[in-house]
């Protein structure tokens, strides 16, 4: 088949990047309209159409001269392409007669080569080039010499192969899963085996991501807690004065240099050189501003040092001299208030404890970590390195996490509980019932933060095909593969429009305990707006919304691929969304979400699909459905075909 018209118009694209939003104009005549055959991806699909979509027909695509545009490569690749055809004739003859290609045909087969394992045929001439040395000791014409041009053209092909630099390590690793479609993971309701925790911990992006967002969490929930004015810690120094926040913090000088006419509340003095211990500053700066206050020093560049502006004092001076000895020996680990209370809910076998002590460490925080999972091969794991690597930092729990009750109130709360559609293994579920352990002022913070999920629709017939394939395999057919929605690695799939945002969820929850409103409605006074019952009858995880794209270019409308971006915390982001992807992270692969029947869109064709989250008492299902250019029957319809189960295993 040829790749494209012999002189003719490249597919109409309107870039993914263009307004395609609501109102937009139909699409103009780019010669792929109904009906006309100029383009050769229109015999294709006329002629897999009328072959209903056969699962043994298969495409090789002959190589034009002139080489298509990105939009007619992509298409085709979305295509079950098995070979390429390159005509003798596309060669040229190098200095010393060997067949090479051109620049942008050398570009143009590295870029297929790179994605999916083609065959590659050569046709036509192959003696017609100039002989080389090694050619001419045959006889021209005869099946030797043929067999020698033969070589050649394949040597060539090879070493173009080989010069392809180093591929991405998630190409390498990965590249077996394009487009190969899996049942997305249940965590919730199976316990997960140590081959697949260890695929999780191979991609570090991931983790550098959480520990910088925990690292955030630590400072910010410091902060918090200056602001109320409140001691954490062990003598976090929360008195409200400025001089103390410029200690803690190091970011504000004082302004006066004089102890007398200091503008920090509270009488300035010699400060405790306790109160520095516990200042919040890290080990080693905290040493330096002791000794200088021990000199006499009261002011320095982390500014007023005022004694009397700390409320704590009273408190470390009542613990007495051992309190003071054992603190100063631990750094800032063990005074009275505690350390931050980090719990890591679905911990599996420790990497995010290993974030949180990183975390800790790297911002001066003492931390009590509380690691909890429900599957017992991951708590085995998890006793065994609180034993041998942790120590009494971390302490182990077994069980699930929406009844688990904590021996302290949690300051921070860590999981990682995503799907390849954000919220599809139960995060939300989960954690609404988990962020009960937060502390009940609603300061508690939760590593999520937030989480969009994002769909786009696509061209993918090799997809279709293998859905099909399965359904297939069941007699009478089963229709429930077609749809269930998947996990795959989209590598040669198209999207027919930038992806859109679909559900969100944010954590805690502020309408039940442990999150912001429900702290001011816990309290129980009927005047003072809903309470806590009210509060909770307003939460659902169910939600549903219809989304609008414009089609791109004349394609076979196959589905829906599923994205979602993630705040951890404050300013770190992990997504899996194409315009925003972490760099290198290979946790997840995109979702995919079929249509029974695959929908002909031509450019500037609007498509809209509603979509559904949805919930009984045992489970939780996605349902969706077209409403243009066509419309479509509900895919699970409640849940029939394909659900996220609430029992844990
Ligand atoms: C996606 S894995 C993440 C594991 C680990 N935190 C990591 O990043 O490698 C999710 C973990 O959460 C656990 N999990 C899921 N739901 C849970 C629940 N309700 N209670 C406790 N653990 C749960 C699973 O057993 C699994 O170990």
């Amino acid at each position: 088949m040829p790749m494209a018209p012999a002189a003719g118009p490249e597919p109409q694209m309107r870039g993914l990047d263009s307004d395609d939003g609501e109102g937009a104009s139909t699409g103009s005549g780019t010669g792929h309209g109904e009906g006309d055959v100029d383009d050769p991806w229109d015999w294709w699909h006329q002629l897999r159409t009328l072959c209903d979509f056969h699962p043994r027909l298969n495409l090789a695509l002959e190589v034009p001269a002139d080489l298509p545009g990105e939009v007619s490569l992509l298409r085709w690749l979305a295509e079950p392409v098995k070979a390429f055809h390159l005509d003798a004739d596309l060669f040229m003859a190098n200095q010393r007669g060997f067949p090479v290609l051109s620049r942008l045909h050398q570009g143009f087969l590295k870029d297929v080569m790179v994605r999916t394992n083609y065959h590659f045929l050569v046709g036509g001439r192959l003696d017609a080039r100039p002989d080389s040395e090694d050619t001419m000791r045959s006889v021209p014409g005869s099946l030797e010499a043929v067999s020698r041009h033969a070589q050649l053209y394949v040597s060539y092909l090879r070493h173009l192969a080989r010069s392809i630099p180093d591929q991405p390590a998630g190409d390498a690793l990965f590249g077996s899963y394009n487009e190969f479609l899996q049942a997305p993971l249940q965590p919730l309701k199976e316990h997960l085996d140590s081959q697949t925790y260890e695929v999780f911990e191979n991609d570090p992006v991931k983790y550098q991501l959480y520990e910088e967002a925990i690292y955030q969490a630590l400072l910010a929930f410091t902060r918090y807690m200056h602001q109320d004015g409140r001691r954490i810690g062990e003598g976090e120094c929360v008195c409200g004065a400025d001089a103390a926040m410029a200690a803690a913090t190091a970011t504000a000088v004082c302004q006066s240099g004089d102890p007398g006419a200091c503008t920090c509340r509270g009488p300035a003095g010699h400060p405790s050189p306790r109160a520095i211990q516990y200042s919040g500053l890290a080990p080693g700066r905290a040493k330096a501003l002791r000794d200088r206050v021990r000199n006499g020093q009261t002011h320095t560049e982390w500014g007023c040092l005022g004694e009397g502006a700390c409320r704590c004092l009273e408190d470390w001076a009542a613990e007495g001299p051992e309190a003071e000895a054992e603190a100063l020996e631990t750094g800032l680990g063990s005074f009275a208030g505690g350390p931050i209370v980090v719990a890591v809910v679905g911990a599996g076998r420790g990497p995010l404890v290993n974030c949180t002590l990183q975390a800790a460490a790297r911002s001066g925080r003492a931390v009590s970590v509380l690691a909890l999972d429900k599957n017992p091969n991951a708590v085995l794991t998890l006793h065994d390195r609180a034993r041998n690597e942790w120590g009494s930092a971390v302490t182990v729990f077994g069980g699930d996490m929406r009844d688990w009750r904590p021996p302290a109130p949690v300051d921070v709360l860590v999981s990682e509980l995503l799907g390849s559609f954000g919220d599809n293994e139960l995060s939300p579920e989960c954690l609404d019932a988990a962020q009960a352990v937060l502390r009940p002022d609603g300061r508690g913070i939760s590593v999520p933060a937030c989480y969009t999920s994002h769909l786009a629709p696509v061209t993918s017939p090799r997809l279709h095909e293998q859905i099909r394939g399965f359904a297939a395999k069941e007699k009478p057919l089963d229709p429930k593969w077609l749809e269930t929605h998947y996990v795959v690695r989209l590598r040669n799939t198209m999207l027919l429009a930038r992806p859109r945002a679909v559900f969100h969820f944010r954590h805690p929850s502020p309408f039940l305990p442990g999150g912001h409103a429900a702290e001011g409605a816990s309290g129980g006074d009927p005047g003072r707006g809903p309470g806590p019952d009210r509060l909770r009858r307003l939460h659902t995880n169910d939600r549903h919304t219809v989304l609008h794209f414009t089609s791109t270019c004349a394609a076979s409308l196959t589905g829906f691929a599923g994205y979602f971006d993630c705040t951890l915390f404050g300013s770190v982001h992990m997504s899996t969304h194409p315009r925003t992807h972490s760099p290198d992270m290979e946790s997840w692969f995109p979702c995919f979400f079929p249509l029974r029947t695959p929908v002909d869109v031509r450019p500037g064709d609007r498509i809209s699909l509603q979509v559904w989250r949805r919930s009984s008492a045992t489970a939780v299902w996605y349902e969706w459905a077209l409403l243009a250019p066509v419309v479509g029957q509900i895919h699970n319809s409640g849940g029939r075909s394909c659900s996220m189960l609430l029992a844990s295993s």
